[in-house]
């Protein structure tokens, strides 16, 4: 059927893009941004008034552009969002990435309320429907097809990897929470299945999840969805700077069942038989051995270096001021405040006594949810970092304990988030899983993280006090979980620093090795 012969969507008239170009597109699209951005789950700036949007590059991916003939349109955009700062600090000015459709019809076809932006109501766009495209099948297969050889295309700069082009496949957005987007193109066999993630605030500079996915991959690690292609902008407001990171393809592990799912499937049985409380413990050991893997692996591509006492303290002091930030933002964690300080204190007065810290590149916020356990064993996910840190502070090497403290609280959140008639079955599941993860981690050979129990507590707590924020902003109704650890973490620091001041402070306690699946 030829274009002319197809039936006409089109209800009211449009222009030919050629007549106007799609400059007043952009600019009858901005004021309905204010309101749809920061309903947005990826948007960071919710809460801020926003001053100014504008538009820092825009691009036309090409495709059949026929709004006139009911195909739509597919922007890319770059768009500088302006925020007065509700907390009284620096104003806000960060990029945020939005693939920007237009179709006389709307979305059709697409089920998600949220992808719609608005009507234009005025102009030579008069009548048109704009929507978040990542939601449109049509319009992300020509995102797929740039990502499937190295090309340029305005400020946009695509890069592959290995001999194998995704095959041209029909996008959908994946149903994860996730803190960006990401498209899974999986229609056709499963070794051409791939998932693109679109990061969302976007900043000049690599991001650590390619930067680490390149590493780990030209390492032959086989604990990372393997890296397909990317793509990049070099920002017209910073062209002396390292292109940003837009988007990272990776091959979709489409079979594989995520860490957070698993954990909580099995906590669902632990109501109905509560003998079930080691189940996982197995799983979980794996998950630390994967882990471990995973360290020892960037240890060995990236650099390395030693934190020594001044450093150290340093470090302490930081998260000191974390949790004082914290405390301002959210005031029910005051009661705990001078208790945590103490963690914080124990870890500098480590320092004084000749600690020594290694620090390499590390995932930045591990938990169940960035952990794929697929048939060839477990993988890891989003080497991004904690979404609210700069691309420089998460790019710092840090301790790995660091990771593994992170998802020690995961197991945390997983029994406090399942609702159980007992509550202490919950906790001794955790307790098992957490100990099985650190035996797992050191079975490989790294650092027992155990037997730093200090260490462990000062950056378990500094999670649980980033988590209390984070959940705050984000959900709310979940806040109670890391406020609860805090204070079992601020319960327990007149027990350990009683006992330290013996003399060593107690290592966790050590579990029997649980069976070892196969993983692969
Ligand atoms: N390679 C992959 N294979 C299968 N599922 C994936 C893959 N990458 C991501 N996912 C799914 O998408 C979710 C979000 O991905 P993630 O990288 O964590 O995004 P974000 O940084 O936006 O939170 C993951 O929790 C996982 O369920
Ligand atoms: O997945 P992201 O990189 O976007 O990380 C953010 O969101 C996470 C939640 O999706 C959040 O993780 C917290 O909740 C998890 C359960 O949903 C839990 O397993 C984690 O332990 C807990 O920290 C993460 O902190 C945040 O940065």
């Amino acid at each position: 059927m030829s274009d002319t012969s197809r039936p006409r969507a089109v209800t009211s008239p449009v222009p030919a893009a050629s007549a106007v170009g799609f400059g007043p597109l952009v600019a009858a699209t901005l004021p309905l941004l204010r309101d749809w951005l920061p309903r947005q789950r990826w948007f960071a700036g919710k809460g801020h008034p926003i001053t100014a949007i504008t538009p820092v590059a825009t691009t036309l991916l090409p495709g059949p552009t026929g709004l006139a003939r009911g195909t739509g349109v597919l922007l890319h955009l770059l768009l500088r969002v302006d925020q007065h700062n509700a907390s009284g600090g620096a104003p806000l000015n960060d990029i945020y990435q939005l693939l920007l459709g237009a179709h006389p019809d709307g979305l059709p076809g697409i089920g998600s309320d949220t992808a719609v932006i608005g009507r234009i109501t005025s102009g030579p766009y008069d009548g048109l429907v704009t929507y978040d495209a990542a939601y449109d099948p049509a319009l992300t297969r020509r995102l797929l097809a740039l990502l499937s050889s190295p090309q340029r295309l305005g400020p946009l700069r695509f890069s592959t990897l290995g001999d194998r082009p995704p095959a041209p496949a029909a996008g959908r957005v994946g149903t994860a929470e996730q803190s960006n987007t990401s498209i899974i193109y999986d229609a056709g066999g499963p070794t051409d299945a791939a998932i693109l993630k679109l990061f969302r605030r976007v900043s000049p500079g690599l991001n650590p999840d390619l930067e680490l996915s390149l590493a780990l991959g030209r390492a032959g690690s086989s604990r990372i969805p393997t890296p397909v292609a990317w793509f990049e902008a070099e920002l017209p407001d910073a062209p002396d700077e390292a292109p940003a990171t837009l988007g990272l393809l990776q091959h979709y592990m489409r079979a594989a069942e995520d860490g957070w799912e698993l954990a909580l499937r099995q906590i669902a049985m632990l109501d109905a038989d509560p003998s079930r409380v080691g189940h996982f413990a197995a799983e979980s050991f794996l998950l630390g051995r994967a882990t471990a893997d995973v360290h020892l692996a960037l240890a060995r591509s990236l650099p390395v270096a030693v934190l020594r006492r001044a450093e150290i303290e340093e470090m302490a002091e930081a998260m000191a001021l974390r949790l004082d930030a914290a405390v301002l933002a959210v005031p029910q964690l005051a009661p705990h405040r001078s208790a945590l300080r103490q963690i914080f204190r124990d870890l500098s007065a480590s320092a004084r006594d000749g600690l020594r810290l290694r620090v390499q590149r590390v995932h930045g916020d591990l938990h169940l949810g960035q952990a794929l356990r697929s048939t060839r064993g477990w993988v890891l996910l989003d080497f991004e970092g904690e979404p609210a840190k700069t691309l420089e502070e998460r790019r710092k090497p840090q301790p790995a304990v660091r990771d593994v403290a992170a998802m020690l609280r995961s197991f945390d959140y997983a029994a406090a988030h399942a609702v159980m008639a007992e509550p202490s079955v919950a906790a001794a599941w955790a307790a098992r899983n957490r100990e099985a993860f650190c035996a797992g981690y050191a079975a490989t050979g790294a650092p027992d993280p155990t037997l730093d129990p200090v260490l462990l507590r000062a950056f378990e707590t500094d999670k649980a006090v980033y988590e209390v924020v984070y959940e705050a902003r984000h959900r709310p109704d979940w806040v109670s979980i890391p406020l609860t650890a805090c204070a079992r973490l601020a319960a327990s620091v007149t027990e350990l620093t009683e006992s330290a001041n013996g003399s060593v402070a107690p290592p966790l306690s050590h579990p029997t090795t649980p069976t070892i699946p196969r993983e692969a």
